[in-house]
């Protein structure tokens, strides 16, 4: 009885959801688009506060002149997990996010955990984006916000708070709300624009790194600091500065280099944006991948030039960290280009602004109509055709954490956020393709499913030890050269397994890296022992069929891409601060309580239906 109880609850959370067409509130239709207009997406979305601010704050305090190394990290990330989100949506023949993709193909509980994380990563996002953009415009006006900010409302809560609660970024958010909720949409034109001119000032940065940087300012050592220190207040005084470390290209060491790939993720997020758009374009095939390796080199590319600009021009540990870029070029004596860099920087901010902040309430929308959500998020104001509660409600909390937190704060909550999300939707890819082939507009078992299982049940059960010799066998040599029931359930334990196997690693590696390097006879055994098991489950995973179904995306390298995708996303996870995962565990808990509590019975999903939301108009 208990059993039953239990795997029934089980199948709850793994049931996938139907996908015929929902009426609602769903995204414009893009028009014609071509792999061109994808990378401007792509790039659009995705170049904004990780370039120009977040390069300043990972020089002074994470990596120095490593910031490089830290951007290429989280770039070689990002294109894994990039390449895994394309194969994730070739599989689903309909416009729509993460969360829609991992909830047809792998479950509830797992869309729930990524459309959770997505509406975090959306608003922290905004938030920071706007913290951002308010930086920059009082930079360009020479601070006087900030100062009379300062002044008025200062909060008084170190490490923990922002310094003054910024009414200026809150306005620009209480904005953008008003623009969802009268129902204005993102303009394909708009974004053009703002991209190419945000290209361009990258651009005129990098080369102005190459024209006026030192490369000195990558060897430097406590005795350029101590003259620094004389030079900028006339007096040994190193409170202006930031640390110094060790000097040289790495002064923080390689703990420094991955702390700042972990915060370096947050410039690579929003590449989605062509994955969920690519279904409009004529090629998709060619355009989704093509469009997310190109903008993601694109991005690379000036996330690693402007890095090493900065750090080419201004010694790192005097790198000022509101307007990094600005005060760089105020630092080599080219005051002017200083208003052209913080133009260039609000075009970015901008169009990322937009970018992040238009699809959340389409996301909310989407998880409150299969009722995974408080199904009154679902209801549509007639007169503008909006979810007004859902878009009130995210835009208070935005604006809510634009007032009160630092940017540096937010980033690492939408890194850690994205970060599970992508290694779900992986996870997602990796078990989808050795499953049995399963029709995505009917839940139904297929016929060879059920042929399969008929056989199955019909065969005489074999004994206890003959059965476990079938499993070992089925584990190094099945019997069919497409997936069943069987090697389908096989490989999602299996890949369970290694994920479970590649945290414990990564959280060794963190804990104690040294240790193991070093040769620890304990600490080393058991990361040996690790690698070894996770050897022999990846084996019996690339052992099993996969699927002969065509998509116009696959990964290439299965079962081992998505695999090192994994890892390197929850490697960079685990290098997060506790202050990070202590919020970051409120928000799932929260999460989980909604869901718990409340999804798992209103599901649509479930067999008793309910009427659509978007019936229930208001
Ligand atoms: N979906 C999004 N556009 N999210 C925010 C993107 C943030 C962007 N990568 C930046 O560096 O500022």
């Amino acid at each position: 009885m208990l059993c039953q109880d239990v795997h029934q609850f089980g199948q709850r959370l793994v049931r996938r959801r139907l996908l015929e067409p929902r009426e609602g509130f769903e995204r414009p239709k893009a028009g014609h688009l071509n792999t061109l207009d994808l990378v401007a997406l792509g790039v659009g979305s995705t170049l904004g506060a990780g370039v120009y601010i977040l390069a300043g704050e990972v020089a002074v305090y994470e990596a120095g002149p490593a910031t490089v190394i830290c951007f290429f990290a989280a770039g070689v990330s990002t294109l894994l997990s990039g390449l895994c989100y394309a194969e994730l949506v070739a599989w689903v023949p309909r416009p729509g996010s993460a969360y829609l993709y991992s909830y047809v193909t792998v479950g509830e509980l797992c869309a729930f955990i990524i459309g959770w994380n997505l509406i975090l990563s959306f608003v922290m996002a905004t938030a920071c984006e706007a913290r951002a953009w308010s930086y920059t415009f009082d930079s360009l006006i020479g601070n006087h916000i900030s100062q009379a900010l300062q002044e008025m409302f200062s909060l008084n809560v170190p490490y923990f708070l922002a310094t003054y609660v910024d009414f200026f970024a809150f306005v620009l958010v209480l904005l953008l709300t008003g623009l969802l909720v009268l129902g204005v949409h993102e303009s394909a034109l708009v974004s053009k624009v703002f991209t190419s001119l945000n290209l361009l000032v990258l651009s005129f940065i990098i080369l102005s790194g190459f024209i006026k940087g030192d490369l000195h300012n990558w060897k430097l050592t406590n005795q350029d600091y101590s003259l620094n220190t004389l030079n900028t207040s006339g007096y040994s005084d190193i409170s202006s500065l930031g640390p110094l470390g060790s000097g040289g290209f790495v002064p923080f060491g390689f703990e420094g280099i991955l702390h700042g790939a972990a915060t370096c993720f947050y410039a690579f997020v929003g590449f989605d944006v062509i994955a969920t758009t690519g279904g409009e374009v004529p090629n998709p095939h060619r355009s989704i991948p093509l469009g997310i390796v190109i903008s993601l080199s694109i991005c690379f590319l000036a996330c690693f030039g402007v890095s090493a600009a900065l750090t080419l021009m201004v010694p790192y540990y005097q790198i000022q960290l509101e307007s990094p870029l600005p005060q760089a070029f105020l630092h080599v004596g080219w005051g002017p280009a200083r208003y052209a860099v913080a133009v260039g920087a609000l075009c970015a901010l901008t169009s990322s602004l937009l970018c992040t902040m238009f699809p959340m309430p389409r996301l909310t929308y989407a998880m409150a109509e299969d009722g995974l959500l408080f199904r009154g998020l679902a209801r549509i104001y007639t007169r503008t055709g909006t979810p007004i509660l859902a878009i009130i409600l995210a835009g208070s909390l935005t604006g809510v954490m634009t007032l009160l937190f630092e940017l540096s704060d937010l980033v690492d909550l939408v890194s850690t956020a994205m970060l599970l999300a992508y290694s779900l939707v992986t996870f997602s890819v990796l078990v989808l393709r050795y499953q049995p082939d399963q029709n995505l507009s009917n839940n139904e078992a297929t016929e060879d499913e059920i042929d399969i299982s008929l056989l199955e049940a019909s065969r005489v059960e074999p004994g206890p030890e003959a059965r476990s010799s079938n499993i070992l066998k089925s584990l190094w040599r099945p019997s069919n050269t497409i997936p069943t029931v069987k090697s389908g359930q096989i490989v999602y334990w299996c890949a369970f397994l290694l994920v479970l196997l590649l945290t414990i690693l990564s959280l060794i590696l963190a804990q104690w890296p040294s240790q193991v390097f070093s040769g620890d006879p304990v600490l080393t055994a058991v990361a040996v022992l690790l690698l070894l098991l996770i050897t022999g489950v990846t084996v019996i995973i690339w052992r099993q069929p996969q699927s002969p179904t065509s998509v116009y995306f696959r990964v290439p390298a299965l079962p081992v891409l998505p695999l090192v995708s994994i890892f390197v996303n929850v490697y960079l996870m685990v290098q997060m601060d506790t202050g990070t995962w202590v919020l970051f565990g409120i928000w799932m808990g929260i999460g989980f309580a909604i869901y718990f509590g409340y999804g798992i019975r209103h599901s649509l999903e479930n067999s008793e239906p309910q009427p659509p939301a978007s019936t229930l108009q208001t």
